[in-house]
């Protein structure tokens, strides 16, 4: 049987690094572990690491370790992020910020881009050598959960646009927190970054929170008729960047 000896525990231990948001709430990052990714038929080396925030987490690394076993960590929602090439140290970096989105990235569902801005954005830092997805799994729906979601979608199926669906049922536009995306990316480099997306409230986000956002890039997915009217409405809506496409 395999037993965590000291030195795997130290081991793990050094790959815990713990900060603390605003709200006083403990943040622990976890990482690297090496993740082999396919795109396009190559695989390309990124680095893995995922963040951890729960009330009850304890001061320190060694603690938390020990109480591992008795988080429901399942039923949460743990965030990733997954670097390429040399991060913490370039001088520029391109990075996604890309909200989980349950049907686009792991159905396929056309019925938004996202599946496709996720695919292009891998493509993108590959190919400048430098850059980071942050995949953040509490972001589901634009912050208003998958079950909502799924309403908005009936909702949009009888005329609302998405915009509308969200206000119909008592949501905002938009829930999403960028705070503790900040302060992780913070942990892990602090020279500048340009940012992929057509939406100016990421970066006004990040910005406010930290981030040294220094340009903004398109990231134009894929356009069908199952989603031309939901990208206009994020153009018309949300003032997303999508001018030259819907
Ligand atoms: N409420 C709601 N959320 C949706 C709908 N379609 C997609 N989403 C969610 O919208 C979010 C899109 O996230 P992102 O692609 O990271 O961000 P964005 O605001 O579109 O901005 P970009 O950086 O330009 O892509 C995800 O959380 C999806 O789950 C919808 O019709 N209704």
């Amino acid at each position: 049987m395999h037993i965590l000896t000291p030195e795997l525990k130290k081991m793990l231990l050094s790959k815990l690094k713990k900060s603390v948001n605003p709200d006083g709430e403990r943040i622990f990052l976890f990482g690297p572990v090496q993740m082999p990714i396919q795109i396009d038929g190559e695989t390309f080396p990124f680095q893995w690491y995922t963040w951890l925030k729960h009330p009850d987490l304890p001061a320190d690394s060694e603690s938390l370790l020990n109480m591992l076993d008795r988080l429901p960590l399942a039923e949460l929602q743990q965030s990733s992020v997954l670097t390429y090439g040399d991060y913490s140290d370039s001088e520029l970096a391109k990075v996604r910020i890309h909200s989980i989105c349950h049907t686009g990235d792991i159905f396929g569902s056309q019925r938004c881009d996202c599946g496709s801005q996720l695919h292009i954005a891998f493509q993108q830092i590959v190919e400048f050598g430098v850059g980071a997805i942050v995949y953040v799994a509490n972001h589901e729906g634009r912050g208003i959960g998958l079950f909502n979601k799924s309403l908005t979608y009936a909702l949009q199926e009888h005329g609302f646009d998405t915009a509308e669906a969200n206000l119909s049922l008592g949501h905002n536009l938009d829930d999403r927190s960028y705070q503790d995306v900040a302060i992780v990316l913070n942990m892990l480099r602090s020279n500048p970054i340009l940012l992929l997306s057509n939406n100016p409230l990421k970066r006004q986000s990040l910005g406010r929170h930290g981030v040294p956002v220094i340009g903004v890039e398109n990231l134009h997915g894929v356009v069908s008729d199952f989603n031309r009217s939901y990208l206009q409405s994020k153009k018309h809506r949300f003032n997303h960047t999508l001018e030259s496409l819907v």
